[in-house]
């Protein structure tokens, strides 16, 4: 399928993932549908939004169905992509999913239980992660290789965690939240996600995580810092992204890795990024 084949809807544009991606996405030269299904009270309030000189015009939930119906006729190929709030991945996901839609699942939080039994049902294609960004992807890869090889090798370690984004940021890190999974597999103390501190002060984030002051509306600091029982051996993991660019140009990836996936007719149809990574798909 060629790129221009394959179109591309981003809910919301109006949010600020939204509108990397759907620039990323024209950037890519691939078919960017200009509707976007956002929040009720932005769709009438503001009613489009220009994405790179494109007028896209925004659909609150009363209309959403409609929209989609019209999309899918003219658009066989339509991949979607969320990145909308964690208070609606549940229910939009439902939505495409009974509506036969492939969809990217970049937004966090909700019930993730549920999202992958709902997307099972349904049959539909699917890419669900809470982190795009290439190295980043890599970097969680490596540690559940190292879990998966070394179990417990970290035994007895005390962990602790701390992420720092803007401070519009509604939930604990959702990379977070999958990396310390793989702390638990190599046999840390016990460690729970709601130990995960969030860090969402300015003072606080320049101070102490070295958030650069013009970051501070768009930045994902996290570090990772894990103590040996008798306090002689120290270790420090940190991936610190300014801006949203690394995970809009990941998101161009996964809608690519999908658009290959539904064209070979693969009998695996729920991904996440560390599939796409191992596919080579990133760029
Ligand atoms: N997977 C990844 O690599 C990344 C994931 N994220 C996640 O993406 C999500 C969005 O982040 P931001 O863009 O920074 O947030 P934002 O607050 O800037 O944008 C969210 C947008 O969603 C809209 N919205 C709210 N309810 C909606 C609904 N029911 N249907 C459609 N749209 C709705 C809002 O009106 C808003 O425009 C968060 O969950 C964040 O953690 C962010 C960066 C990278
Ligand atoms: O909201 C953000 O900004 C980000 N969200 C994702 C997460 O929750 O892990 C990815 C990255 O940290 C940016």
């Amino acid at each position: 399928m060629c790129r221009a084949e394959t179109s591309v809807m981003v809910n919301a544009c109006t949010g600020k993932m939204g509108h990397a991606v759907a620039e990323a996405v024209v950037r890519a030269g691939l078919d960017l549908i200009p509707f976007s299904i956002t929040g009720e009270s932005e769709a009438v309030v503001v009613g489009n939004v220009g994405v790179s000189g494109i007028p896209v015009q925004l659909v609150g939930a009363d209309k959403r169905q409609q929209a989609i119906s019209d999309i899918m006729r003219d658009k066989p190929g339509l991949i979607v992509v969320d990145f909308t709030l964690p208070g609606a991945v549940n229910e939009n996901a439902k939505f495409y999913c009974d509506n036969g839609l492939p969809f990217v699942m970049g937004t966090t939080g909700g019930d993730r239980v549920q999202l992958t039994r709902d997307t099972e049902e349904s049959g539909v294609y699917a890419v669900i992660a809470p982190q795009m960004g290439k190295q980043v992807v890599a970097f969680q890869a490596t540690m559940e290789m190292m879990a998966q090889n070394f179990p417990g090798a970290f035994s007895g370690y005390k962990l602790s965690v701390r992420e720092s984004h803007q401070r519009t940021k509604v939930d604990t890190s959702g990379t977070a939240k999958e990396i310390v999974r793989s702390f638990q597999q190599l046999g840390v103390e016990p460690f729970e996600v709601d130990a995960i501190q969030r860090v969402r002060e300015a003072g606080q984030q320049m101070g102490e995580m070295h958030v650069p002051e013009k970051a501070l509306s768009g930045h994902a600091f996290h570090t990772y810092h894990l103590t040996s029982p008798d306090g002689t051996v120290n270790f420090e993991f940190q991936h610190n992204v300014v801006g949203r660019e690394i995970y809009a140009e990941g998101t161009v990836d996964a809608v690519l890795f999908l658009a290959s996936k539904i064209k070979e007719k693969a009998e695996q149809r729920i991904f996440n990024m560390v599939d796409v990574l191992r596919a080579g798909a990133m760029r």
